[in-house]
């Protein structure tokens, strides 16, 4: 399975911050569970994942990068990351394991208490993209590493996979209504609604 965007320039914009900002509690767990079930499904999936990233992936769509076997992203201006504490909210725990099982702790610890966004030489330096290539090959090499991925018989595979990735699917199993409840009051706070709103208004200027 290849992750891939129809928008040009952003392979995921993360979360609707629209969805965040203003909303009533019953609606942020709604939105939190769907959230928690499409990763479950795309982290623990005994598919091949790739991610061909030809845009910018900032915050949730790092996380989506992040959560396929192997990733490749365009050389240029996009950047990569998880930039939550600059929108003044917290990774939640899951995606924060994933990064440490990407780049490990060291990194992890600096990239998400700064909310870094990298280039993709940056993010392939400290092991966040696999590869980066120019946008025009990032399909054709996805698709050439999928061939090798498939020469390797799909039983090991799995096992190995799931094996890697229990723990931090567990993690989250064992505690889905507590995280979504977490969430759903920690988003709906006057200080992380008020930096919610600044950020918007930010990006709203940014286009003005
Ligand atoms: C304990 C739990 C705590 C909470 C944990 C929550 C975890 C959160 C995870 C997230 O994913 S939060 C979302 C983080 N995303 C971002 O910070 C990205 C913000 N967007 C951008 O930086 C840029 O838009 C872009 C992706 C780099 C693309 O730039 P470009 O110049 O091409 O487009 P824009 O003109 O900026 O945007 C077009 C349009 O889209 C709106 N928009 C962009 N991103 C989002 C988003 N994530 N949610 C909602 N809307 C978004 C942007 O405001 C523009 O809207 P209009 O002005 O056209 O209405």
């Amino acid at each position: 399975m290849v992750l891939a965007s129809a928008a040009p320039g952003i392979f995921s914009a993360g979360l609707d911050i629209l969805e965040m900002y203003q909303s009533t509690p019953e609606r942020c767990v709604a939105f939190w569970r769907a959230l928690q079930d499409a990763w479950l499904n795309l982290y623990g999936s005994r598919l091949i994942t790739m991610a061909a990233i030809e845009g910018h992936s900032p915050a949730g769509g790092c996380l989506l990068a992040m959560s396929c076997d192997y990733r490749v992203m365009a050389e240029g201006k996009f950047q990569i990351g998880l930039n939550e504490t600059k929108l003044g909210i917290v990774a939640p725990f899951w995606f924060t394991d994933v990064m440490l099982n990407t780049i490990g702790h060291r990194e992890t610890e600096k990239a998400l208490q700064l909310g870094a966004l990298y280039s993709a030489q940056q993010a392939l330096s400290i092991g966040l993209v696999d590869k980066v290539v120019p946008l025009a090959e990032v399909m054709p090499t996805v698709e050439g590493e999928l061939k090798n991925w498939l020469q390797i018989p799909a039983a090991a595979r799995v096992i190995t996979k799931t094996s890697m990735r229990k723990a931090v699917l567990d993690r989250l199993r064992s505690q889905k209504e507590k995280d979504a409840q977490f969430f759903a009051d920690f988003i709906n706070r006057d200080s992380v609604q008020k930096s919610l709103g600044m950020y918007i208004a930010s990006l709203q200027k940014k286009k003005n």
